[in-house]
């Protein structure tokens, strides 16, 4: 028997051979999973290329996720990270969108994976990759035919998500590819799991303009100076006076969590229905208010105007931990 005291044994050792990103297809081609040499994963559904589970190395999930979210496109998750176009919320008085659903029709068409862009692979020793990027494309012709009717403009969607060893990022490229211009809204709703809503505060937002939308009228005033505390419904449209660049944190007990900081995004929507989750029929369990909170990045106050052939991106950068 030869010795071979040298005997090639890691394949890190070999840079072309180095670990990759694994892309998984499954449920009949409606869900895209990408799990990266390290352990972390992400997965999306193509109905409204929403993530419905994003994991650390560990295997701990970042996203909650309602027990009764509709997964089977039948209606708009209920958790993960819907995606808002091109309206936030409903625009009775904006006219070009007045006849839209709550939210928009992004988180409700199907959209088409348009494969892995890119990945990067780490130049450490362990090798491999150490993110990766998946793209997804919705455009006029994905759309059914009551929501082209209800916005007929020419446009096109690039979303991407890429996943890395540190945290996610999510951007979106919006075109118009119409000859006409038209406005809209966007805004990424992340649902953040948490272990206890009493414990958890969220800063970023001191002395910051909002818009209340739970007081009897809508109200704008501006936060006080100290982080922001959920103890009960909250629904409010931040405009962080320290622009998109600086970081908005949720923390609990204490210890950051999770840090966004964004491009583009002007707002951050921070929502927690409290009680009211009871009476949303796919909101379980019903005190997941508790394990839960959405601080949603988006361009939502006034509108995007986009001229014919003209674009727009915006994204945002999640990291965990400190
Ligand atoms: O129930 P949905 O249509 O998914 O909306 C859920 C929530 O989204 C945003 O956070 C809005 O600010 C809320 O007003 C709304 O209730």
């Amino acid at each position: 028997m030869v010795d071979r005291p040298k005997k090639p044994s890691a394949l890190s050792a070999t840079p072309g051979l180095a670990p990759q990103a694994q892309i998984n297809i499954s449920h009949s081609n409606s869900r895209v999973s990408a799990v990266l040499p390290t352990g972390e994963s992400v997965e999306i559904l193509l109905y409204g290329a929403t993530i419905i589970s994003w994991k650390d190395a560990q295997g701990n999930e970042k996203l909650w996720l309602s027990e009764k979210a509709k997964l089977d496109a039948s209606k708009a998750v209920r958790g993960g990270i819907p995606l808002v176009f091109p309206v936030f919320g409903t625009a009775p008085d904006h006219e070009a969108t007045s006849k839209l659903p709550q939210h928009g029709f992004a988180r409700t068409s199907r959209w088409e994976f348009l494969g892995k862009s890119t990945s990067e692979s780490s130049s450490s020793t362990d090798g491999g990759d150490s993110s990766v990027k998946l793209d997804f494309g919705l455009s006029t012709s994905n759309l059914d035919e009551a929501s082209k009717k209800a916005w007929p403009h020419g446009f096109g969607l690039i979303y991407s998500v890429t996943l890395g060893r540190e945290g996610l990022t999510t951007s979106i490229v919006v075109r118009n590819e119409g000859d006409t211009a038209w406005e809209f809204q966007t805004l990424m709703h992340t649902y953040f799991r948490i272990n206890d809503i009493a414990a958890v505060s969220v800063s970023g937002l001191e002395q910051s303009s909002y818009i209340d939308k739970v007081t009897v009228p809508i109200s704008t005033t501006t936060s006080p100076a100290g982080p922001v505390t959920i103890t009960g419904k909250t629904d409010r449209v931040y405009t962080p006076a320290g622009g998109p660049g600086a970081p908005v944190v949720i923390s609990e007990g204490g210890q950051n969590k999770f840090s966004i900081i964004r491009d583009n995004m002007n707002e951050v929507v921070v929502w927690n229905p409290w009680v009211d989750a009871k009476s949303m029929a796919d909101f379980a369990p019903a005190e997941g208010y508790k394990n839960m909170i959405c601080v949603e990045a988006g361009a939502v106050k006034g509108w995007q105007k986009l001229e014919a052939g003209e674009t727009w991106e915006g994204s945002q950068v999640i990291t965990t931990g400190n």
